[in-house]
């Protein structure tokens, strides 16, 4: 079984090239195909397995080679590589296209604050001039008056409202949505798992993870190996598996069919899924320091300018933003009265119950804070090596509202490191930024 591709996405890109190909009078024809959409939705995938399909080997440049420090040097190359494709229609007497890759990578800005480069300034103009003259593409120093055969460009990107205006006018660009539909996503990874799954099963996998593109569930089936793989290793020893792999006289190590069943798929997809968290979750970490580079004399996130400031009898206990309709309060509002505590540890009613934990009734009142301004508590680690340079390690990050499971996590998290610092976090998900970080150990006699 081969892989599938969408009938409309073939169809788009063969109209596209023959279109371009043919002399109809009295009819200009764009010479770009812009497809655009979300990341990892086979938009290259697909583009290789049409032109394989017509039968001919595209010209391609990566968005990667559109940015060099000498400015210039990315139009020449598309020039270049434009009449290469060109030259190779002439020789070989096939069709064949110009293919640049997620060029919003290299062509576009980042977002409308910044500049377009001199390089992506002139990656642009050089594309519009081809788009308007398409038989007609000359090098630096060299000119060749005879009319070259005029090459359909395909181009991929995730975002071309990046790109300059001019050059994804209609005229210039032809543009092409791809969001693979329900049915097509089916299809897709159905063709992925090469006859490994039921149908069913294709159809509960793909809606199990309808936010995922096409690109996971590649990676999934990659992923059951591992475990093959990771016993190959083991087998060989790790000082060996390189020799063993790389210019051996012994043949190649064979895995047989792995596991492919459903609820192992699930499984790993939804650990998948979790480290896909953990990334987002480490945005948080990259902005906080972000901030710090920018602010190093703050050693806290502090809150947006624009809030609202608090009274002068406000004591900022923790670096909590200061919120108006919710004043810092005791740690009594779900529980509802402190019976003992100090730095070693607290004892307190919770919904009636007498509660006794190891944590100091600061810690306590800042979990409190964390969670009435609606934010969540996570934890983080460091060895006293790794505090000094300040790359911490997340503990566990709690799910939760209920007090005594975070206060069960945090104990854990404590106790599972005594020799490291540990401090916790709060986290604003909306805002996707942290709001608070205090330190709730330290290793002994460090300060
Ligand atoms: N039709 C398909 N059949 C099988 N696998 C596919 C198909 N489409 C995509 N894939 C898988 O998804 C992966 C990602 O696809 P691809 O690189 O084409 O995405 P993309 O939309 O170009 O992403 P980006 O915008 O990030 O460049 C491929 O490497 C391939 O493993």
């Amino acid at each position: 079984m081969s892989y599938y591709i969408s009938p409309r996405f073939l169809d788009k890109l063969a109209v596209h090239i023959t279109k371009n190909f043919l002399k109809i009078s009295n009819l200009r024809v764009p010479l770009i195909l812009g497809i655009h959409g979300r990341k990892g939705e086979g938009k290259t995938f697909q583009c290789e397995l049409v032109f394989e399909k017509l039968g001919f080997e595209p010209v391609t440049i990566s968005g990667g080679e559109l940015e060099s420090p000498d400015a210039g040097d990315p139009s020449r190359l598309i020039r270049l590589r434009y009449r290469e494709a060109s030259e190779q229609t002439r020789v070989r007497g096939q069709m064949c296209a110009l293919f640049i890759n997620d060029i919003d990578a290299g062509a576009g800005r980042f977002d409308s604050g910044t500049q377009y480069t001199v390089n992506t300034q002139l990656v642009n103009a050089t594309l519009m001039n081809i788009a308007d003259n398409p038989t007609n593409v000359q090098l630096p120093g060299s000119y060749d008056a005879t009319p070259l055969q005029r090459i359909p460009i395909i181009v991929t990107g995730n975002d071309f409202s990046t790109l300059y205006a001019p050059l994804i006018r209609d005229g210039r660009m032809e543009k092409f949505y791809w969001e693979p539909i329900p049915e097509e996503r089916v299809e897709i990874v159905e063709g992925i798992f090469q006859q490994e799954l039921l149908k069913q099963d294709i159809v509960k996998l793909v809606e199990e993870f309808p936010e995922q593109s096409i690109d996971f569930f590649s990676a999934l089936r990659s992923r059951i190996y591992d475990e093959q793989i990771q016993r190959f290793i083991h087998q060989v020893g790790i000082e060996q598996i390189s020799k063993r792999i790389v210019n051996s006289t012994e043949k190649p190590p064979e895995f047989k069919n792995p596991n492919f069943s459903f609820s192992h798929l699930l499984e790993m997809g939804h650990q998948m899924v979790k480290e896909q968290q953990r990334i987002k979750e480490l945005r948080l970490v990259e902005e906080y320091n972000q901030y710090r580079i920018f602010h190093p004399e703050v050693t806290q996130p502090q809150p947006p300018s624009n809030s609202v400031q608090p009274p002068a009898n406000y004591t900022q206990k923790t670096h909590l933003p200061y919120n108006p309709i919710m004043p810092p309060h005791r740690f009594d509002s779900k529980v509802s009265a402190v019976m003992q505590g100090d730095s070693k540890g607290s004892t307190f009613i919770s919904e009636g119950q007498a509660v006794t934990t190891k944590l100091s009734l600061d810690v306590l009142e800042q979990i409190e804070q964390i969670l009435e301004a609606g934010y969540r508590v996570g934890l983080e680690y460091a060895d006293p090596r790794r505090f000094k340079t300040g790359s911490w390690k997340s503990c566990s990050i709690i799910d939760s509202s209920h007090h005594s499971e975070i206060m069960a996590a945090i104990e854990a998290c404590l106790s599972e490191n005594p020799n490291d610092y540990v401090r916790l976090i709060g986290i604003d998900t909306q805002a996707k930024r942290r709001v608070i970080e205090t330190i709730i150990q330290r290793p002994n006699g460090s300060n």
